[in-house]
């Protein structure tokens, strides 16, 4: 490998400028306090985690991981997910703390990228996770309240899908038993057309093929489970489909069905989910911004069972789908030399009291001068002799 150049950053690594950063934070802030409000606790895990015990939980692509060795020799990633540090967290030092748990976080996530000019290789996420609760009210509450961050953070246009991957692994199992691996990648790459080129060449009959692109169109509203129905005929399905049908009743008594729809064929990153699934998009970004599912089973990998579901928002593409600027604040400058200094001092302690923000600047180690006073709304100066001395 060559050696890089001097303002080269690693692979999909990406620097936040002043800008930005006030509209993440502003917007953070929202979204913080919205989870505050729905009583849900903040908390924060290492940046590294094992590979053996969380890395290979997180339930991720080997290819995605970021993998370091410590000094001992052990195999240690930048943590990928927050879901799975998290349940080693309520097994381990929560372990005493009563289910159900609400528990939410914001933190950076690592995730390896093959090529340049994609996706960031280190994102913000803001999320929640609730443990230890089975009930569909639990899947409803995490939904409702990603719906209500979202428009606590200022987006209104924006449409939550959700699935089931019981029914989606009812239906493939059902159909094409150990081999629904194939189909089920098609699904979570959102290639739809590879799903049917691959349907069309299996060894099965033609009353199958039409199940399986049947699939492709179960999205809708809650008219659609009608159909859903008759396509699988699995105890497995039939529970996907009740659950989803008390689901959306959930949700109506939240008055957010306005903003979700159900779609069938939604199949997620992470291989953890066990039931309802659900992703988040806003009408002027092609990617969903958040996403999120019940994960029933990886607790017990960490031997302290628990249903559980949560979800996780990108703060990126959140900043990017409110599209509006942050509200810079507005700063005064103190230009001072070197004689009057203490004055200057003093005045940006007293204007700080008022709650200006206030730089103060000695006037000797400025070269550009009208390029800073541009900077500022109000420039002061506390030039030379003090008035009166002579
Ligand atoms: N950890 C998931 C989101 C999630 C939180 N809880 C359940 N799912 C992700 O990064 O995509």
């Amino acid at each position: 490998m060559s050696k890089p150049f001097m303002f080269e950053k690693p692979l999909g690594m990406r620097d936040t400028l002043p800008e930005m950063y006030e509209m993440k934070k502003q917007i953070r802030e929202q979204l913080e306090e919205e989870m505050s409000a729905w009583g849900y606790q903040m908390v924060e895990t290492p940046t590294l985690e094992y590979y053996e015990t969380v890395g290979l939980a997180s339930a991720i692509l080997d290819q995605q991981l970021f993998k370091l060795l410590d000094q001992q020799g052990n195999t240690l990633v930048l943590r990928p997910d927050m879901t799975a540090p998290i349940a080693r967290l309520v097994a381990s030092s929560m372990k005493g703390e009563a289910y159900p748990l609400r528990l939410s976080y914001q933190s950076n996530l690592y995730r390896a990228q093959q090529h340049e000019g994609g996706k960031p290789a280190e994102f913000e996420q803001i999320g929640v996770e609730l443990i230890g609760d089975g009930t569909v009210s639990a899947d409803g509450e995490v939904i409702a309240l990603m719906a209500s961050a979202l428009k606590s953070a200022g987006l209104s246009h924006f449409k939550i899908a959700i699935g089931h991957i019981g029914y989606v692994n009812a239906l493939l199992e059902d159909i094409v038993g150990e081999q629904s691996d194939t189909l089920r990648r098609f699904l979570y790459e959102k290639n739809y057309v590879g799903f049917k080129e691959h349907v069309k060449n299996l060894p099965i009959s033609s009353i199958d093929k039409g199940r399986l692109l049947g699939l492709l169109k179960l999205r809708g509203d809650k008219k659609m489970l009608t159909d859903a129905s008759k396509l699988v005929s699995t105890e497995q399905g039939a529970k996907a489909l009740a659950e989803l049908e008390e689901l959306w009743q959930v949700l109506e008594s939240y008055g957010i069905e306005d903003f979700v729809k159900l779609d069938l064929n939604l199949v997620l990153h992470m291989s953890y989910y066990t039931g309802a699934v659900f992703e988040g998009y806003s009408s002027n970004l092609g990617v969903p911004l958040c996403s999120g599912g019940r994960y029933d089973e990886l607790l017990g990998k960490f031997e302290r069972p628990g249903q559980a579901t949560g979800f996780g928002l990108r703060l990126d593409l959140l900043v990017e789908a409110i599209g509006k600027k942050a509200e810079q604040r507005q700063a005064t400058c103190i230009m001072f030399s070197k004689e009057r200094r203490a004055e200057a001092f003093r005045e940006a302690v007293s204007l700080r009291q008022e709650g200006k923000a206030v730089v103060v600047q000695d006037i000797a180690g400025v070269t550009d001068l009208d390029g800073m006073s541009e900077q500022f709304t109000d420039v002061l100066y506390f030039i030379g002799q003090k008035k009166g001395e002579a």
